[in-house]
């Protein structure tokens, strides 16, 4: 067993990993996790050097057997990882060893990564997010509330005079961002920039009608080259935001597109996470994959609205959170099995979004406070009297929830919240 090492304390320098293991021998499955996620294979090596193994060995350092299904033991496990296993700034390269091949391997029932540790050195590879909460609020002069968005819906299908006009009526409504959806790129009825254009012209009008700062946040995923091109064109046009699709773009592109150092934020969408973080058998938790976001510089990400369509409960929410917004973060050995600190390094805008009405905006300030991105795209396009509307009432809500009015006294004074209300119950 040549690198179970337990009880060892691990270095402050070390990259850590927590994963619950699913399999009838722990010790030999955690042994294994550990090699094959670093510098081992099924069998010795006679290639091995004795100074490889003394400087790039993991250690896998607790095992907390947490029951057992049949002849399966189920186990939570912590691997430590010297530094200079990892190039740094890579981080493809890192997560092809920590989260690579192990999750194919025939002796394991289950494998699910549910946090890392990024030491000092680690981060300080990585730019992190350009504007951080602070920097977006500053950029929207919006202190002391929720920011209000919306998704121009259908997601696909208007053209761009009709997707503008949407965005436009979000905007005279009370939004302060307005978004392409996430499958929203250049299609033919829709191209990517007569679309920039014609929106960001809308945006220029509703800003001087009525005297706030508006948002829009074009989706630039595409093949990466295109991406960079689209990019540049939002930047070119004087966009303060692109949106990315980061999960099936991947972590080569995502670090990319930052490391470019273009001026706009960063507006992290992340569709197929699901696919990764959703069994509770295989894969990676949404809180680990927020973690690599963070490093890798979005200015803002999805992490559930709790409340809303979308899967994600109020303590894994409430974690994720944590992790893209504190800059010290401690362990809960529930969803956070690790203490992290982010040492100087930019935040992220939690975005709470999916199935999101008014009447769910109180339950949802209550969870974030005033930190929070809010969208709604049926939530405001499918208001009975249509999106000026169903913008108001989001504005609304958002504006009692923050200053602790029931939304059936605002609703008094604003009626496209009362319409609302009823509508949807
Ligand atoms: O297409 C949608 O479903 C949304 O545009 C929301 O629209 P609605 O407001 O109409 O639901 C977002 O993509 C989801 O929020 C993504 O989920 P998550 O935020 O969990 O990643
Ligand atoms: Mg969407």
């Amino acid at each position: 067993m040549d690198y179970l090492e337990l009880g060892y304390e691990p270095k402050d320098n070390e990259l850590l990993s927590c994963m619950v293991v699913k399999a009838e021998n722990l010790k030999k499955a955690a042994n294994d996790i550990a090699g094959e996620s670093s510098i081992g294979t099924w069998t010795e090596l006679k290639t091995m050097k004795s100074e490889i193994y003394k400087k790039l060995k993991p250690r896998v350092y607790e095992i907390n057997e947490m029951g057992k299904e049949g002849d399966t033991n189920i186990g939570l496990i912590k691997i430590a990882y010297p530094l200079d296993t990892f190039e740094p700034n890579n981080m493809p390269g890192t997560l092809a060893g920590i989260a690579g091949n192990i999750f194919g391997m025939k002796s394991l029932n289950g494998l699910r990564i549910l946090d890392f540790r990024f030491p000092k050195e680690f981060i300080k590879c990585y730019s992190g997010p350009k504007y951080g909460i602070k920097g977006i609020r500053k950029l929207l002069n919006v202190m002391e509330r929720p920011l209000v968005g919306t998704i121009v819906k259908p997601k696909v299908g208007l053209n761009s005079e009709e997707h503008a006009k949407v965005a436009y009526n979000s905007w005279i409504g009370g939004c302060d961002i307005v978004k392409d959806d996430e499958n929203l790129v250049s299609q033919d009825f829709n191209k990517f920039e007569g679309r920039l254009h014609k929106v960001l012209e809308c945006r220029d009008k509703a800003e001087s009608e009525t005297g706030e700062k508006k948002i829009y946040m074009p989706n630039i995923t595409a093949p990466y080259r295109e991406m960079v091109r689209r990019a540049e064109l939002v930047e070119d046009a004087g966009c303060e935001y692109a949106m990315i699709d980061v999960v099936v773009l991947g972590f080569s592109a995502v670090q990319q597109i930052r490391e470019e150092g273009f001026n706009f934020a960063i507006h992290a969408h992340r569709a197929m996470h699901a696919a990764i973080t959703r069994s509770r058998e295989w894969g990676i938790s949404m809180l680990a994959l927020a973690k690599i976001y963070r490093l890798l510089g979005v200015d803002q990400l999805h992490i559930g609205t709790v409340v809303g369509k979308m899967e994600g409960g109020k303590d894994e929410v409430c974690s994720i959170r944590d992790e893209i917004v504190l800059e010290d973060v401690k362990e809960d050995n529930k969803n956070k099995f690790f203490n992290q600190k982010w040492h100087g390094l930019n935040n992220t805008f939690p975005v709470s979004s999916g199935g999101v009405y008014p009447k769910l905006v109180p339950e949802i300030v209550n969870i974030f406070g005033k930190d929070v991105i809010i969208q709604a795209g049926g939530g405001i396009h499918g208001h009975p009297e249509g999106t000026v509307a169903g913008a108001r009432a989001m504005r609304a809500s958002v504006e009692a929830s923050i200053e602790g009015i029931p939304l059936s006294e605002k609703a008094e004074e604003v009626s496209e919240l009362k319409k609302a209300l009823e509508y949807w119950k």
